[in-house]
């Protein structure tokens, strides 16, 4: 069995009288330490997938495996360990805690993890140790993010899921960022999931999953992941 696995997993949402079909047979499997991307454009699933993925939403069919368990069988007590043990996730809009510093935004995380890492340690490690006791709001925004980088990396988790991690920023600081989170998967040999409706990312994975209207359109191994400095968009 795949170190992840969707079968065949549907989710709709409700809004009123309007059904939306956000998952409509959705199947893919991930290897243990691959870099992904999940592509596609807007509305197409892609944000589901990761939320289900990492216990913050349920699918309605289907079944979903991450090392060997059957996280979609988990009723909520276990979703919130599985969250909050085994995944790191980064937002396109970092939510870091705005009145805690870098270091302490950091070590947040560390008390709630079962076998973190250390704090100030990860900080040097995504290149900010002359910034530990700054708060957000002095902090660039790739700045910010390599904080929530490291506020992800110091539980030590199974899985980094990212959701569009380099949307709000410019294109060689988006590039920093997805260097960062290329080296944790290489360095740690942490799976790494980036969702992205950015193609021009793609180039630099091992897999790519291509899911449109709720469907996987293709996933596709790559045998030569081009270097994070080569990729331009
Ligand atoms: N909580 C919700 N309630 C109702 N509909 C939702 C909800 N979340 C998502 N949807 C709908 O499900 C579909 C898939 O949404 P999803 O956010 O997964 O897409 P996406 O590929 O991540 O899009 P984007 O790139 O714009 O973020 C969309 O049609 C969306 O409107």
């Amino acid at each position: 069995m795949s170190f992840i696995r969707f079968e065949d997993v549907t989710k709709v949402y409700t809004m009123g009288e309007v059904e939306v079909k956000a998952l409509d047979g959705i199947s893919f499997d991930i290897e243990q330490g691959e870099f992904v991307t999940i592509v596609g454009p807007s509305g197409a699933g892609k944000t589901t997938v990761l939320n289900i993925l990492g216990g913050m939403d349920t699918c309605d069919s289907g079944k979903v495996f991450v090392d060997g368990a059957e996280i979609s069988a988990y009723n909520s007590k276990q979703r919130v360990a599985y969250r909050r043990y085994d995944i790191g996730f980064v937002f396109q809009f970092y939510n870091l805690v705005p009145n805690l510093t870098a270091l302490e935004n950091v070590e947040l995380a560390a008390q709630l993890s079962k076998n973190p890492l250390d704090p100030k340690k990860v900080l040097e490690d995504v290149g900010l140790s002359h910034r530990m006791n700054n708060f957000p709001a002095q902090l660039s925004g790739g700045e910010q993010q390599r904080v929530a980088i490291a506020r992800a990396i110091v539980k030590n988790p199974k899985l980094l899921l990212c959701d569009e991690p380099t949307g709000a920023l410019d294109d060689n600081t988006g590039r920093q960022v997805l260097e960062l989170l290329y080296n944790t998967c290489r360095h740690r040999g942490t799976t790494v999931i980036v969702v992205t409706h950015n193609q021009a990312i793609t180039p630099m994975a091992d897999r790519i999953i291509t899911i449109r209207n709720g469907k996987v359109k293709s996933s596709v191994k790559n045998e030569n992941p081009i270097p994070v400095e080569r990729i331009e968009w």
